[in-house]
């Protein structure tokens, strides 16, 4: 679904990616993960084509997405920080947002009525607490049946009761043959969620496995104790 060949990116004299190629199936969830600074944003914000690869290509469903902005109707993104104007409450967001997607397909509305937003639709975003902007983000990124979910850091600032209506959600998403991407830091919550691991070190791929592949090699059955030891062994 998602096939990247060679990617690199360079900011000044920081290679952001090294040369990394890899591909992504429908019917995965995919986490990305690595140490702060690693390249996990820019390798998303590279297939979203808001970071533009000095090399390489990325291809979506075989095609090029240089120059292609179609694919994106595709794509549902849940950005680390999700930023909104101040001035506008929670239906107009909403709303906008359906009228510059402008497709026919079915919404999702699910995390909508799940997070309870729409009994916040009058709230201005500049009054909302972190936590209800990231639970705004993740029904945006669902909202239009998107075949692929890039979701950046999703569950930080979520309580553990949104936190787990939203890994349902991802699930069943999953299951019904959609390609999830997933950022995370909190490695507790990827646990039952995710099939396969990209872990990223100093702008590179290190590996591309499954997670029982990895489990597998690591010995260990969590996912937290896993990539601590890959981590230790990469920081050596
Ligand atoms: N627009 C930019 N201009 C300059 N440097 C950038 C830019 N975007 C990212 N970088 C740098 O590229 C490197 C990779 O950043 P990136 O955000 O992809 O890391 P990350 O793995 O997502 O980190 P984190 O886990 O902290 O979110 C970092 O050193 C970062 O400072």
């Amino acid at each position: 679904m998602i096939r990247i060949e060679n990617i690199s990116k360079q900011f000044g004299k920081l290679t952001a990616l090294h040369n990394i190629s890899t591909s992504c199936d429908k019917g995965e969830c995919i986490a990305l993960i690595g140490p702060n600074g690693s390249g996990k944003t820019t390798l998303i914000k590279s297939i979203l084509g808001m970071v533009i690869p000095d090399s390489g290509k990325i291809l979506f469903n075989g095609l090029d997405i240089s120059g292609n902005w179609q694919y994106r109707e595709e794509i549902g993104y849940m950005p680390q920080i999700g930023r909104y104007p101040d001035n506008m409450n929670i239906g107009q967001v909403l709303d906008m947002m359906k009228d510059i997607r402008n497709n026919n397909r079915a919404l999702d509305e699910d995390l909508i009525r799940g997070f309870s937003i729409d009994k916040l639709l009058n709230k201005r975003m500049r009054t909302l607490s972190g936590g209800t902007i990231q639970k705004v983000s993740a029904a945006l990124a669902f909202l239009f049946n998107p075949k692929v979910l890039i979701l950046d850091e999703p569950t930080a600032g979520l309580d553990p009761v949104a936190s787990e209506l939203f890994k349902e959600k991802i699930v069943a998403e999953k299951e019904k043959g959609k390609l999830i991407l997933i950022t995370s830091h909190i490695l507790s919550d990827l646990d039952d969620l995710v099939s396969r691991i990209i872990y990223m070190q100093d702008g590179k791929l290190i590996f591309h496995k499954s997670i029982e592949q990895l489990r597998k090699d690591t010995g260990e059955e969590r996912l937290v104790r896993s990539i601590a030891q890959v981590m230790a062994e990469n920081y050596e």
